[in-house]
């Protein structure tokens, strides 16, 4: 990732210090582009249906983790009314003690809050069907992308899924030296998922967000 993260632990504690000033709303999360999450989520429930079923080789429907999780804008919308059980993980307790009202009655069905950062978190072994990292592998150094994915990887049920939907640069690694992240090119994330010892099983561009954003991808990863 060259020298945006050479000093790794300012990259982290940049990033904690910018999201603990941003307020836990679904505008907050999405940087002032709420107005795209219902788009974002119908593009991510068709993506995901493809995999959910009963039958042979199909993904249960039982577990999810929710990484870089904030509020829960996507436990609510997505994750809780697919799977029986949702854990959420985030770095900013505020998001997440937000979450517990945020979600309404559906909190009930949430196994775990875990405040911590994903370059640290160890999720329980064959333990999800899903996990979800949706706008925060740019808070990960290359390193602690991989060692996470692998894992996460560790963490799945059998026919478990890893999702990734994230921007992507046209090309190379663009830092964002306001929130501390990066946002790398399709490549690049394609070559570190490959690190990580896991397999590009579908791929989609989302579609219909607004032309001035990075383009979004969702990975299907195992
Ligand atoms: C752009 S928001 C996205 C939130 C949620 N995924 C969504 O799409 O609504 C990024 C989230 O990542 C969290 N975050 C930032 N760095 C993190 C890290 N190293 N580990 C875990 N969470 C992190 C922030 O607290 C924030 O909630």
């Amino acid at each position: 990732m060259g020298d945006v993260a050479e000093d790794k632990s300012s990259f982290y504690s940049n990033a904690e210090d910018y999201w603990r000033e941003v307020p836990p709303t679904v505008d907050g999360m999405l940087g002032g582009y709420g107005s795209i999450s219902s788009i974002d989520i119908s593009g991510s429930k068709a993506f995901l249906r493809k995999f959910l079923g009963d039958g042979e080789g199909k993904t249960g429907k039982g577990r999810a983790l929710d990484c870089g999780a904030g509020i829960g804008r996507i436990s609510k919308r997505l994750l809780l009314p697919l799977f029986r059980t949702v854990d959420l993980v985030d770095v900013t307790q505020e998001f997440l003690d937000k979450a517990r009202t945020f979600l309404g009655d559906d909190a009930k069905r949430v196994g775990n809050y875990y405040c911590c950062g994903l370059q640290e978190f160890v999720p329980e072994p064959d333990r999800y069907d899903v996990i979800w990292i949706q706008w925060v592998i740019g808070h990960l150094t290359d390193d602690h992308l991989v060692a996470f994915l692998r894992r996460c990887q560790k963490a799945l049920r059998p026919a478990g899924l890893i999702v990734i939907k994230d921007n992507v640069s046209y090309e190379g690694v663009v830092p964002d030296d306001v929130d501390s992240s990066v946002c790398r090119d399709l490549d690049i994330v394609r070559r570190l998922v490959g690190r990580a010892g896991l397999r590009v099983v579908h791929e989609e561009q989302q579609l219909n967000f607004p032309k001035e954003i990075y383009q979004v991808h969702t990975l299907a990863l195992r």
